[in-house]
Order: structure tokens, then sequence, then C-alpha cells
């Protein structure tokens, strides 16, 4: 049986004050979670301090949004792995296709932060997916293809998860057909050694989608951005039936 991983992105949203009242309402909310889904949250870098203190002894995991690949040096406006490590985090978003398209992420780059990110313990969640025009042009299997076989080179398939996000369905509501983004992580596992690689669909997963999603089979979890701001809606989504 293969982990089931469901992540909340908070991307460039909430204030230390903010997370604090998050977890107020969110938290006792997952009494009744089943212990098998692996909860995860990844603010901003400004709030991992406070929320792994709020977090001790509770069954949610702390993630960042980037890693840096070097242990330490003079890379203005970037955080190293070791820094993450010693406040209590355990993943790291890579690759994600907001830093693809706006911070100059290559596959290259992604590589190398997913290799600091092992080293050091880090479980990476690695993100791939299409944009519309790629979509269009039926080049979606082969690009996914290409991120794959350059990100991964090198990297431990046995300490990973991956996230499908196809991009024209992130934040716009647009979901991507369920059955759909099965058929496409049923094409992602099938080019990994490992078959065991918790692989989540992420891109508008809202309340009222998530049991659709999850009861696909390929589908290992939900990476969340908008729906993991507010404590109940993100509730109902770890709580899927
Ligand atoms: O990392 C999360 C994704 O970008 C999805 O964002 P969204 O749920 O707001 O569409």
């Amino acid at each position: 049986m293969r982990k089931i991983v469901i992540a909340g992105n908070w991307k460039m949203f909430k204030t230390q004050a903010e997370s604090e009242e998050f977890l107020r309402g969110f938290l006792p909310e997952l009494e009744e979670t089943p212990s098998i889904r692996e909860v995860v949250l990844c603010p901003p870098f400004t709030n991992l301090n406070v929320m792994s203190k709020y977090l001790h002894g509770s069954r949610v995991s702390l993630g960042a949004q980037n890693v840096h690949w070097a242990e330490n040096g003079a890379y203005t406006g970037e955080i190293a792995a070791p820094m993450l490590l010693e406040i209590g985090v355990r993943y790291v978003i890579i690759g994600h296709s907001e830093r693809r398209q706006y911070f100059g992420e290559t596959d290259e780059t992604v590589n190398l932060r997913l290799k600091a990110a092992q080293k050091y313990g880090l479980t990476p969640i690695l993100c791939v997916g299409e944009t519309k025009q790629q979509r269009d042009a039926g080049e979606t299997e082969k690009l996914i293809s290409y991120q794959l076989k350059h990100d991964l080179v090198d990297i431990d398939q046995t300490k990973l998860v991956i996230a499908y996000e196809p991009i024209w369905a992130i934040g716009t509501g647009d979901t991507c057909e369920s059955a759909e983004a099965n058929r496409v992580i049923g094409l992602i596992r099938s080019q990994l050694t490992n078959n065991k690689v918790p692989i989540q669909y992420g891109g508008s997963v809202k309340p009222n989608n998530i049991d659709e999603i999850m009861a696909q089979s390929e589908i290992d979890g939900v990476l969340v951005g908008g729906a993991s701001l507010e404590p109940d809606s993100f509730a109902r989504i770890v709580n899927y039936q």
C-alpha cells in the first residue's frame, strides 16, 4: 500500500499570527483523521519556526517551499537544508511551476535541490506538469517525461513524493478531470523505478472535488494551494471520504 500525503502549499500567504490562528482552528479537526494520511503544511519560511513549536507532538508535518543546494554560502535570499532541519522541517516542495515560471528554476537546478534535500534527510515533493499550450499541442506526455528524466538523475526514489500539477489547473478553478489526472499519474508511475512513490494531484483541489479525486486508483494525495488557507476547507480535504 502506498502512503497518502496531503499537503497544503500556502505560497506567499499568512503572517505568523495568521498561521497560529489557522492552527487553532485546524488541529482539533484532525482527531478522526486516519493515521495512514500524512498531513503536511508548507508555509512561508518566516512562519516555519513558530509553527514548528506549535506543531510539536501533533500529527502535522512541516514543509518548506524551496531549498538551496549548498550547505551554506554567499547566496543572498536563499535557505539551506540544515537551516530547515534544525527547526523541524521534514518536507520541501521543489520545482513548483511558479518557481519555474517566475524565478528561473530549470530542470538542472531542480535536480540540484532534490539532491540537497535528500542528502540532509528532507523528503522532496517534486512538482511536474504541463502548460495549457503544451496540453493543447498534445505534448503533455513528452513534457512530463522530459521533466522526470532530467529532474530525477541520481535521486533516491524511496524518499520522494511527486506532485502532478497541470499548470492550467492551478488557481483557476479549472480542475483537471479526475480520470485524466489518474491517467497522467499512471504514466508518471510507469516511468519510475520505485512503484511505491506517492504521487499527488494538484490544481484547484477543493472540498467539493476531493472525494472524487481521492477515489482514483493512482492518486496518492493532493497538493493544495488556495483551499489550504482556511481551516475548515483544508480539514474537509484532509478528512475526505
Ligand atoms: O501547490 C499548489 C498548487 O499550485 C495548487 O494551487 P491551487 O490549489 O490554488 O490551484
